[in-house]
């Protein structure tokens, strides 16, 4: 049921970014080209190499002239110097394996605070939401306020660390009144979902990634082998316990994302608790042991009773509801004569095809309009922070160039 709640403010703008224009081209170019094979999925290397060619496209041929080897390299290190972001990667790398390292870093860090999970928001003075990153000194400061021991602040678990190499933490301020801490750092703590829909860029998916991080060692406290305590090192990239040797690593779940289309509709289902009037793209969990194109085929084949003919891999992203799920998009195509759904009622409320026009509509919607009971009246689609939208997006904008 709280999955559903999500999805009820849709405030972000969609937008057509540069990214998904290279991914329609993309997607068009391989069309041109016949590659709609059985099973065909496009590696990431290939993907991002194409990405590249129509990113020149779009942008003039300047990029075309660039020296091969850049054609083989993903899009983010193409706009980044590459010394830096090696450089970044490998101290963000030393800090999570080295305690010392961690620790020192910690000193000059920054830190976002959660209260039982929930991540604490700024408003500005022009109401954008900010995540405030604190200097560690900060939250002593503020622990000592309130008669807490400062030394709780190592408990700061390494999410990342900014261009400028200083290292990001998240910790977890549950055990102290939240009202209090609020105060202190003049700001609110706000439910991840609702901060999914309250923040920019880059902010969502790093307070994300703080809080899956916070909730794996909440949840990890023990040895299921043993039932001892376990032990996390400094940056909390890992929990041991010393009595069986095991290491324990935060996981995500796998999970398959996919639009299917018969080349002039795409396929939208929808769960019984979802809002009313939105439908999604099918996903469900990868089964222990398979492959994503298998997982992918079984779960059209289990849900709406259709047979994929072709996949494409569009992205991921990692999906925090309500536990860590690691969202594995594509695009699949099924035969246009043979595209009777039967949908699986237990897994599904409903499913079905939708034409570009209506998809357009949806995608157009900021936020549906609803009755008095304040539910939506309208057939929408998730907001565009969610894959399932990207995925949407990608697909309308592949059937616009096409016609
Ligand atoms: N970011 C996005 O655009 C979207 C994300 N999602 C996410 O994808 C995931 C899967 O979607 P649904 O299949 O609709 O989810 P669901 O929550 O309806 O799960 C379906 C079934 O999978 C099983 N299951 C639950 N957790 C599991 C796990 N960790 N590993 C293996 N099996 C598990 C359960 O039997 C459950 O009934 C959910 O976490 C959902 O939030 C779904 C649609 C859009």
């Amino acid at each position: 049921m709280n999955e559903v709640k999500l999805y009820l403010t849709p405030l972000l703008q969609r937008r057509h970014t540069l990214c998904q224009w290279q991914r329609s081209l993309h997607a068009l170019s391989v069309n041109t080209f016949g590659l709609c094979a059985l099973t065909q999925v496009v590696f990431p290397f290939y993907f991002f190499r194409l990405r590249i060619w129509t990113a020149s496209k779009i942008c003039g041929t300047l990029n075309m002239l660039q020296p091969l080897r850049i054609l083989f390299r993903p899009k983010w290190m193409v706009s980044r110097s590459s010394a830096s972001y090696v450089s970044r990667m490998r101290h963000l790398n030393k800090i999570k394996e080295e305690d010392e390292a961690c620790r020192a870093a910690l000193q000059s860090g920054n830190i976002f605070l959660y209260h039982k999970l929930a991540p604490l928001l700024r408003r500005t003075d022009s109401g954008i939401y900010q995540l405030p990153a604190l200097q560690t000194k900060d939250v002593e400061e503020i622990l000592e306020k309130l008669g807490e021991d400062k030394e709780m602040v190592k408990e700061s678990i390494l999410i990342n660390c900014t261009e400028q190499n200083e290292a990001q933490f998240s910790f977890d301020v549950g055990a102290i009144e939240q009202a209090a801490v609020e105060e202190l750092c003049r700001g609110t703590f706000v439910d991840l979902r609702k901060a999914f829909f309250l923040l920019r860029g880059s902010e969502a998916p790093l307070v994300a990634r703080g809080q899956a991080l916070l909730r794996w060692h909440q949840t990890n406290g023990f040895c299921s082998s043993t039932g001892q305590p376990t032990q996390r090192n400094q940056s909390g990239s890992q929990r041991v316990c010393h009595s069986s040797g095991i290491t324990y690593y935060p996981k995500m779940s796998p999970v398959v994302i996919v639009l299917v289309s018969d080349g002039k509709r795409c396929l939208l289902g929808r769960q019984s608790t979802f809002p009313r009037g939105m439908y999604s793209a099918l996903a469900g969990f990868c089964d222990i042991g398979e492959t994503m194109e298998e997982a992918l085929r079984r779960e059209i084949a289990e849900e709406v009773g259709l047979e994929v003919e072709s996949i494409q891999y569009s992205g991921s992203q990692h999906w925090p509801f309500p536990q860590s799920s690691f969202m594995v998009a594509c695009h699949a195509t099924v035969n246009p004569d043979k595209t009777h759904v039967s949908v699986d009622k237990v897994e599904l409320e409903d499913a079905r095809w939708f034409s570009l026009e209506e998809v357009q509509e949806a995608l157009a919607i900021k936020a549906p309009p609803r009755n008095n009971k304040g539910e939506p009246t309208v057939f929408w689609v998730p907001p565009s922070y969610a894959i399932a939208n990207r995925l949407i997006q990608e697909w309308a904008n592949q059937q616009h160039l096409k016609s």
